[in-house]
């Protein structure tokens, strides 16, 4: 698997995504492109249509053309990689895809948008498949088209990268940072066993225990951790730490370190201090925790914070993480 599959899905529709047009979605719904989870399939289930499908398919096309399907990113960014899943379509998955991406301003319709570039070219596509396609253009995009030659079906489309939030709705305002929306990313954690560590940056609240991040059963006395490079370098003022859905699985106790870099965490610079460093001072001591409870406790450390690094005692996982506050410009 390409390292950028680890990235954030900027499309996703737990994210905020959404699939604002298609020229065709007779078979099955175009919404089916970005919904989390990989695509299920029962053999011989047919609708009024046909066989029913997760995902977005078109009719057999009888005129020249190909089809088409646009996506605005839940949370706009810098596009790292693209998965074509072709997942349970194998007879009628489409023998050619690209993507295209633009950025707009603002809240344009579809047929507003414009500037159009190929980020990922034309390419063979197998069927019931995953296609990965690294993506080397640097410029931060807030939709993408996918095209496929020339009709078809296809279950998923992830688009991984970076986020890069408008600064216009960051400075001078409180606001989550460490929100995956709003630039904040997981730099290194001790134990991904059952689900990823950025989820707990994630929009929204965890509707269920695999929409937090949750580790493995410890064995060896030491605890889970993991470090959140913030939007930028800032003041934490609450921290909300949430033990939603954990219910015979929650840590027992939580202590949340801070370190300042002395500059704004960069995406991928490898920058990321280490969780052993003697520079992280203490921001929330180790504080008991109940199952399934969110806790707030206000913050009344005024120090400049660039990472935070959270411990959780000895071993569970965590809905959410939210650290309101303020950046420093
Ligand atoms: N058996 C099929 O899947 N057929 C086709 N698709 C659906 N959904 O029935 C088709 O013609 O592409």
């Amino acid at each position: 698997m390409n390292a950028f599959t680890r990235l954030p899905d900027l499309a996703l529709r737990t994210y905020g995504g959404s699939v604002v047009a298609a020229n065709d979605e007779s078979f099955a719904e175009r919404e089916a492109l970005i919904r989390p989870g990989p695509a299920e399939f029962r053999p011989h289930t047919f609708g009024a249509k046909g066989q029913v499908y997760d995902g977005w398919e078109t009719r057999r096309r009888r005129e020249a053309g190909h089809d088409w399907a646009i996506v605005r990113l839940g949370m706009p960014g810098v596009v790292r990689g693209v998965v074509v899943d072709t997942a349970w379509f194998r007879g009628n998955y489409p023998p050619y895809a690209s993507v295209e991406a633009c950025a707009a301003e603002g809240h344009p319709a579809p047929e507003e948008l414009d500037g159009w570039v190929e980020i990922v070219p034309k390419s063979p596509l197998g069927g019931d498949a995953t296609h990965e396609f690294a993506v080397t253009d640097p410029r931060r995009f807030t939709h993408v088209r996918l095209n496929i030659f020339p009709d078809g079906g296809v279950a998923r489309l992830r688009v991984h990268g970076r986020v890069v939030p408008d600064p216009a709705f960051l400075h001078g305002l409180t606001v989550d940072l460490a929100a995956l929306e709003n630039g904040g990313f997981v730099t290194a954690c001790s134990d991904e066993f059952y689900s990823s560590p950025n989820n707990v940056l994630a929009p929204g609240l965890a509707r269920n225990q695999a929409e937090g991040w949750e580790t493995a059963r410890r064995r060896d006395g030491g605890n889970d951790w993991l470090v959140v490079a913030l939007a930028g370098p800032g003041r934490i003022a609450v921290a909300e730490i949430d033990t939603a859905n954990l219910k015979f699985n929650a840590p027992g106790w939580a202590s949340l370190t801070g370190i300042d870099t002395g500059r704004a965490p960069q995406p991928d610079d490898g920058q990321a201090p280490p969780p052993d460093d003697d520079a992280w001072f203490p921001l929330l001591p180790k504080t008991r925790l109940q199952p399934d409870t969110r806790h707030r406790f206000r913050l009344d450390d005024d120090r400049r914070v660039t990472h935070v690094r959270l411990d959780i005692f000895p071993d569970g996982g965590l809905a959410r993480l939210r650290l309101p506050g303020t950046l420093i410009a």
